[in-house]
């Protein structure tokens, strides 16, 4: 048996793995990961979240400013170099464990770099800031559902996103099955996001995750999203957003010295052990 908490940010949802010093879970396989995502059969999440001090991971370039690396993995297993409701959940468990003091910032290392964290007002449980870094705004390219097909920006925030503006939300169906995309432009795979405006300065969105499927929210895909938004809009540098998704909102700002801040909220919901 070991330890494991519950958690999400706008209900994307994740199983925290407590494993500070790499001593319980050794290698994490694939097949345990999915058998903690189960719904059914498991604890249920679109990923896992392991909290592991980054001097126990011991790879180089990890980031070795930050105590605290979040080792993220998708329902599926895979590994994903990033995630942004994850990282503010991450940090709030970091916080109401006394593991970090959240009236300083608080520095989250991940596999696309190290991530600033700011709780607002020092409060463990209100909005949480992510500084998410400078986005690379890549090719146009495409992506398809069924019959229909979307031009679509390839927005890189750590992780690759493909954002597709549509006219209804309802339009791009049920996400059950992961949309099409160029494998040439994404060998990885992307997480593909649709997009409406609804004013200026809000956007609302739905998203296929690579690894997870159709989740109620992403946080590189927020951020994704509101760089794809500023651009078309002509707004890119120092303009906030506000972005809508089917289990929250998230407040994106591009600063003018180009970073991303991606700011909402973050629970912890229950703990408990398992053999899984
Ligand atoms: N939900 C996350 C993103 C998780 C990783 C993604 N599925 C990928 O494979 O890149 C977020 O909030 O950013």
């Amino acid at each position: 048996m070991y330890p494991f908490l519950k958690g999400h940010g706008t209900e994307n949802d994740f199983v925290l793995l407590p494993d500070p010093d790499g001593a319980v879970h050794g290698e994490l396989t694939p097949e345990r990961v999915r058998a903690l995502c189960d719904r059914r059969a498991g604890i249920g999440g679109d990923g896992v979240l392991r909290v592991i001090r980054t001097a126990a991971v011991g790879a180089a370039g990890l980031g070795q400013d930050a105590e605290w690396f979040m080792d993220y993995r998708n329902a599926d297993g895979s590994v994903s170099e990033m995630c942004g409701n994850g990282v503010r959940v991450f940090g709030r468990h970091l916080a109401e464990q006394g593991l970090v003091d959240p009236i300083r910032p608080v520095p989250v290392a991940t596999r696309a770099g190290v991530k600033v964290l700011t709780f607002a007002g020092g409060a463990v449980d209100g909005e949480i800031t992510v500084d998410m870094g400078t986005p690379k705004v890549l090719e146009e390219t495409t992506v398809a559902v069924g019959e229909r097909s979307w031009p679509a920006l390839h927005v890189d925030m750590g992780n690759p996103h493909a954002v597709a503006f549509v006219d209804d939300l309802a339009d791009a169906g049920p996400l059950l099955d992961a949309p099409d995309h160029d494998p040439a432009v994404y060998p990885a795979g992307v997480n593909v996001e649709f997009v409406v405006r609804r004013a200026a300065g809000h956007v609302a969105m739905r998203v296929h995750e690579r690894g997870s499927g159709e989740t109620r929210s992403c946080g590189t895909g927020a951020c994704a999203v509101m760089v794809a938004s500023a651009l078309a809009d002509g707004a890119a540098r120092d303009t906030a957003y506000r972005v809508d998704l089917p289990g929250g909102t998230l407040r994106i700002t591009w600063t003018a010295d180009d970073r991303i801040l991606m700011s909402g909220p973050a629970v912890v919901l229950a703990e408990g052990v398992t053999g899984l």
